[in-house]
């Protein structure tokens, strides 16, 4: 059984993460926290709500990376490329849900899963890696007429937008369409814009309260408008899926894997 390994898991994902491996009867072998944080020491199963695991929070370091083969990241995107060397210096596998990265941030994961396995992906649920092929169909039947808008939202701590998932759709429909999304995505609208331009992506963010995390693709076209919406109602669902990613990655070839491989989906492309 793969000894799994979770940085950040005070946060949101990260307890999330420890409940999935406790309901799942999994190898959790290291649970970590940024150095000095307040979290130090406390008992990884408690902070989760799962009772006592006896496992205390230690702060990240590569000692501490040694104590598992996968590591689950939901961090930020600097913290993230941070452990990321500590797992290519310790040749450990990666599971990465971290969402808001730049250009240059990705590619160093695709830099790093040269010399280990990494999963990546902006969200870990089967329902949104589902509508990942959705939206191409629809896009296929109705892209050339219709005008596509892409409507997420999500709770008031998140701190990228649009959110990783939203730009994956629009990335999946621009492919399908042959167009490229960083000449044809409009993020957000105000004052005179004028009548809509036919060719375009548009992007909609809306942030409050507790959403775990919703995404629309509209496709509207004269008398007519599909709609193809998840809504996550637990984090569970993500962390589940970041835990059957670390399960698959253990004794993978070094290389970046997406949850469409993870999940059987690549074949339905
Ligand atoms: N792929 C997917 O399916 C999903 C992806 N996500 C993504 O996961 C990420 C985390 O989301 P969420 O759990 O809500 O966030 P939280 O803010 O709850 O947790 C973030 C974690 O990162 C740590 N962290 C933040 N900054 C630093 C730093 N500078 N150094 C070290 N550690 C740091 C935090 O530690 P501290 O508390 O000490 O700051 C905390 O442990 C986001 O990018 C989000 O978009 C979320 C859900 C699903
Ligand atoms: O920050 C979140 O919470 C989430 N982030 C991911 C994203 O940016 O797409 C996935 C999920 O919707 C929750």
């Amino acid at each position: 059984m793969a000894k799994i390994g979770i940085f950040g898991a005070n946060g949101r994902m990260g307890r999330a993460l420890v409940q999935v491996c406790h309901e799942q009867q999994l190898d959790l072998a290291a649970a970590t926290v940024r150095a000095g944080s307040s979290w130090l020491g406390q008992d990884a199963g408690e902070l989760a709500g799962c009772g006592r695991f006896g496992l205390p929070l230690v702060a990240t370091s590569a000692e501490a990376v040694q104590s598992a083969d996968v590591w689950v990241d939901f961090t930020m995107p600097e913290p993230m490329l941070e452990h990321l060397s500590l797992a290519v210096a310790a040749q450990k596998a990666m599971v990465i849900g971290v969402t808001g990265l730049t250009d240059a941030q990705y590619q160093r994961v695709q830099q790093a899963s040269t010399q280990i396995p990494v999963v990546w992906a902006p969200n870990m649920s089967v329902g949104v890696n589902l509508l990942l092929h959705l939206v191409q169909t629809a896009a296929k039947v109705m892209g050339q007429t219709a005008d596509i808008e892409i409507i997420e939202a999500h709770h008031r701590f998140k701190k990228d937008a649009p959110s990783g998932t939203a730009m994956a759709i629009g990335a999946s429909i621009a492919k399908t369409l042959g167009r490229d999304l960083a000449d044809c995505a409009v993020y957000g609208r105000e004052g005179m814009t004028g009548e809509r331009e036919h060719n375009t992506i548009g992007f909609a963010t809306v942030r409050g309260g507790d959403i775990i995390g919703d995404h629309t693709a509209l496709f509207a076209d004269l008398g007519e408008r599909l709609e193809i919406t998840h809504k996550a109602s637990s984090r569970i669902t993500f962390a589940q899926g970041a835990i059957r990613a670390a399960v698959w990655l253990q004794n993978k070839q070094p290389g970046l894997y997406s949850m469409q491989q993870v999940l059987g989906l690549a074949e339905l492309n």
